[in-house]
């Protein structure tokens, strides 16, 4: 036994290290093995949120300085005289087409006038939105008229029409637009009113021409805050003829407040006129009159209001009738501008207007150009009508 000793140690411990080494090589490989790849949506779905750092931002170097473009001061324009102005914008009226000249000349030249002459007469006139008094009474001095003294030559009836057509737009109306300050040292106020897309702003802007005409120093107060793009629109207008605007430095805001600011701005300046533009209101929108009522209460704590103008569209017809007498109650309006003209044939609604209101047609919009804007006068507007 003790000879086999010596050999016998040594092969047990090969046998048990062989034993060990093929139980532990397997684990080993096995422990080698790489686990399957994770799919990060599935932790997505478990972990937190992860934080998203803001991309850095590299800070821009600027070399050079910015260039400041010079501002480019246009030249200021000269507008049209304002006197003659209805007579050099008379043709387009005769050329809208206003028909009602030339056929109210047709049927009264006729020899004998019978009862159909008498009612197409008057069909002609309320086509022409003459309203319905008024164009009976015109019938009636007509009729008058005609027992009396006949038709004769064309001459003689067109005499005897327009006599009677500026009687009914009535040329004695007092149309003097109230531009003088109420008060030494205070601007005359006009404030501009209206409906939607009728006109107020262009109107606006083409009235600081006539004034500039005029010679007078006028400031523009874009109270319009309603519509982005109308204080922009009112100060081109001004910055054609060198007039200031003062407006507002943000959207929406109070118009009450802007009317205030460019009157006081007027005042300081020592301006002739402050003319207010205000955004087009709905007369049936009780919030909208409201505000119109606060900016007239908010500017006679400035300057007294020297006028109250209610723009109309002339081709709205007896639509703008309504319109009238609801501005007429709000905003006490103190004179009418009769705008596009120039596009319709309804040219009566002078005579229809002024009859509802009891206010006068002051101005009349002829145009699209900067000086299509004229004082209105009765017997120019009627020879306008009438073609002569
Ligand atoms: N043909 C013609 N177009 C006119 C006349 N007056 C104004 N317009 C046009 O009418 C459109 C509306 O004019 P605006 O001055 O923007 O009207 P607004 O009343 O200020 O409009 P809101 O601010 O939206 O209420 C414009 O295209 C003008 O050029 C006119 O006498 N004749």
């Amino acid at each position: 036994m003790t000879d086999v000793l010596p050999w016998l140690i040594p092969l047990l411990a090969v046998v048990v290290l062989g034993t060990v080494a093929a139980f532990l090589v397997p684990r080993a490989r096995r422990g080698a093995q790489l686990p399957p790849p994770v799919d990060p949506g599935a932790l997505m779905d478990l972990a937190e949120p992860p934080v998203v750092e803001p991309p850095l931002v590299e800070p821009v170097e600027t070399t050079e300085p910015p260039v400041v473009e010079p501002v480019e001061t246009p030249e200021l324009e000269r507008p049209a005289p304002t006197a003659g102005r209805l007579v050099r914008l008379r043709d387009r009226l005769a050329r809208s087409g206003s028909p009602l000249g030339a056929r109210l000349l047709a049927v009264l030249s006729r020899d004998h006038l019978t009862e159909d002459d008498w009612d197409e007469l008057e069909e002609t006139l309320l086509l022409a939105d003459v309203g319905a008094g008024p164009a009976g009474e015109l019938i009636e001095a007509l009729r008058t008229r005609v027992r009396v003294e006949g038709v004769g030559d064309p001459a003689a009836v067109r005499a005897m029409l327009r006599d009677e057509l500026v009687t009914l737009v009535g040329p004695d109306l007092d149309r003097t637009l109230h531009t003088q300050g109420a008060e030494p040292g205070t601007p005359g106020v006009v404030l501009v009113v209206g409906v939607n897309g009728t006109g107020k702003t262009t109107t606006v802007g083409k009235l600081a021409r006539v004034l500039v005409a005029d010679g007078r120093q006028v400031v523009l107060g874009a109270a319009d805050t309603f519509r982005a793009a109308a204080a922009d629109q009112l100060q081109t207008w001004g910055s054609r003829v060198g007039v200031p605007t003062v407006r507002a430095d943000r959207d929406g805001a109070d118009p009450a407040a802007v009317a205030f600011d460019a009157v006081r701005e007027g005042r300081s300046d020592g301006a002739d006129v402050v003319l207010v533009d205000t955004a087009g209101r709905l007369q049936n929108k009780a919030g909208l009159m409201d505000e119109l009522g606060k900016i007239t209460r908010v500017i006679t704590r400035e300057a007294a209001l020297t006028e109250v103008l209610l723009v109309l569209d002339a081709t709205t017809g007896q639509n703008g009738l309504q319109q009238a007498r609801v501005f007429g109650e709000v905003a006490g309006v103190t004179g009418i501008v009769l705008t596009k003209l120039d596009g319709t044939a309804k040219g009566g609604i002078v005579v229809a207007v002024q009859r509802e209101l009891g206010v006068p047609v002051k101005l009349v919009g002829l145009g699209e150009g900067p000086d299509d804007l004229a004082p209105f006068d009765a017997e120019q507007f009627v020879d306008g009508i009438l073609g002569g």
